[in-house]
């Protein structure tokens, strides 16, 4: 492919999130790295799950951190952008691509990002939550970027959103956590639980914040 077709392609799907975004409160782009890229983050996500690197995830904001085993099964692992493997530098490239652009077209004044690796077991949920902290109101985007080769639909691990419809009810949208796809929504609107599945479940998951990262204890 020509770098020119691929520069376009790319911008496609910059557009794709910030038009499904405004529009619609999530978006859903497929491909958003190449097979090989996504492979490579996998690897980096082994890499890191060898050197014992996991934690099991907590609730609310790190400072009254629990651990409850119902609410939410998933093991992270934060990714520091100035130790990042290369792999990892890439997507986090990619999602700066991605911020600049939303700040173009969107004006929610985004600044920074943070990213975690993710894992969840065979069998483990995130119960129903919204992703902006009660104490912390500075996550406007949440990211969620799959790297599960293979997955099918009876695998289940699907991420449901709920989406506020006018009439006060919900819809309901699943998306399966499938290799190579991106899905966002805000953070601050859009209720949302993951599914046990029958795999483990491979994911980078972040939000895009409206301050510098150092500066959200404030
Ligand atoms: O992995 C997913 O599909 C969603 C994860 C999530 O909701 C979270 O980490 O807050
Ligand atoms: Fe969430």
């Amino acid at each position: 492919m020509t770098e020119e077709l691929e520069d376009e392609k790319l911008l496609h799907k910059f557009e794709q999130i910030a038009d499904r975004l405004s529009e619609k409160g999530y978006a859903i782009v497929d491909n958003f790295l190449e097979a090989q890229e996504v492979r490579n983050l996998l690897d980096v996500l082994t890499h890191h799950q060898e050197q014992g690197t996991f934690k099991k995830a907590g609730i609310g904001a790190s400072n009254q951190l629990q651990v409850d085993k119902e609410v939410r099964g998933d093991y992270i692992r934060w990714i520091e952008p100035q130790n990042a493997l290369s792999p990892t530098q890439v997507f986090l490239d990619r999602m700066n691509e991605v911020m600049r652009y939303i700040n173009r077209t969107c004006y929610l004044g985004l600044k920074d990002y943070e990213f975690h690796f993710t894992v969840y077991p065979p069998g483990s949920v995130y119960q129903r939550h919204i992703d902006q902290f009660k104490t912390n109101d500075h996550r406007k985007l949440s990211f969620i970027f799959y790297l599960n080769e293979g997955w099918l639909p009876e695998h289940g691990g699907n991420l449901r959103l709920y989406l506020p419809k006018e009439n006060g009810e919900e819809e309901e949208v699943d998306i399966l956590p499938i290799a190579g796809r991106l899905a966002c929504f805000r953070a601050d609107l859009i209720p949302h639980e993951v599914l046990a599945a029958t795999r483990h479940r491979y994911s980078l998951t972040g939000w895009m914040l409206d301050q510098l990262k150092e500066l959200t204890f404030l």
